[in-house]
């Protein structure tokens, strides 16, 4: 394995004056190639705020955010969203589809978004990942007919169309019954064991984080403990 991904001496400060709030406060994280982990820590501790920042799609109010060797903190817009289409998926609690819109569609909408159209390709693509999350038979199903454990796979088919290194899961099981929560969180696993996605899973539930390989707790906007299961 080798580091795809460091953080050090995170802080994020929202607001100000008065009504400042702190809420990452010198967090140091790791994460190696091929890695599968669980992001824990009580409500309001900051761990969507790390994912975000992770994702690039907020910059830090202070410290070091290295990914693929490269600097994040200091790259432009741009630069910052080539980078995120190319390498970062991300799976969210409440799916985000496009209810209108079928599975397929779904799925190939940030490569064409990417690339400024729908390509062949990326339509066999599609339909390959939807075949890898079981859904072969869904393809042409609009969203809103999909069950909540499909549009959650779905939505992971989605998070891989680019490729990308790093999946980033913001309570991805957290709408969904504790059958299809084991399901997808097998799914991920096994898409981690076989493709080498690194992920990285908030969740405030123990049973799915003791699913994933390692543990790294938020407590007061640090990094509290980390642990290998
Ligand atoms: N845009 C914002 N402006 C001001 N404060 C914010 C903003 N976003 C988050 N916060 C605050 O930052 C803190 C951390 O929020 P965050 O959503 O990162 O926590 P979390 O660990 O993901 O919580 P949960 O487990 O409940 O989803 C909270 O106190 C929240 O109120």
């Amino acid at each position: 394995m080798s580091a795809l991904l460091d953080v050090r001496d995170l802080v994020k400060t929202y607001g100000e004056g008065d009504a400042e709030t702190r809420v990452l406060k010198g967090l140091d994280l790791s994460l190696e190639t091929g890695e599968l982990s669980a992001l824990l820590g009580p409500s309001g501790s900051g761990k969507s705020t790390l994912l975000t920042i992770l994702g690039t799609l907020m910059k830090p109010t202070s410290g070091q955010h290295i990914m693929l060797g490269q600097d994040l903190t200091t790259a432009d817009d741009r630069n910052l969203t080539e980078f995120r289409n190319r390498h970062i998926g991300f799976v969210f609690q409440f799916h985000h589809l496009l209810p209108d819109f079928t599975a397929l569609e779904n799925v190939i909408f940030p490569s064409a978004v990417a690339a400024g159209r729908e390509t062949r390709a990326a339509r066999d693509r599609g339909r390959e990942l939807l075949a890898r999350v079981g859904l072969q038979d869904r393809t042409d199903f609009v969203a809103t007919k999909l069950s909540g454990g499909q549009k959650q796979r779905v939505a992971i088919a989605r998070a891989l169309m680019n490729r990308p290194e790093l999946v980033l899961a913001d309570e991805p099981t957290g709408n969904l019954d504790r059958e299809s929560a084991t399901q997808v969180m097998e799914l991920i696993a096994e898409i981690n064991d076989n493709e080498q996605t690194t992920f990285l899973i908030s969740t405030h539930d123990e049973k799915i984080a003791e699913t994933c390989r390692r543990q790294v707790r938020v407590l007061d906007g640090r990094t509290a403990s980390q642990s290998q299961s």
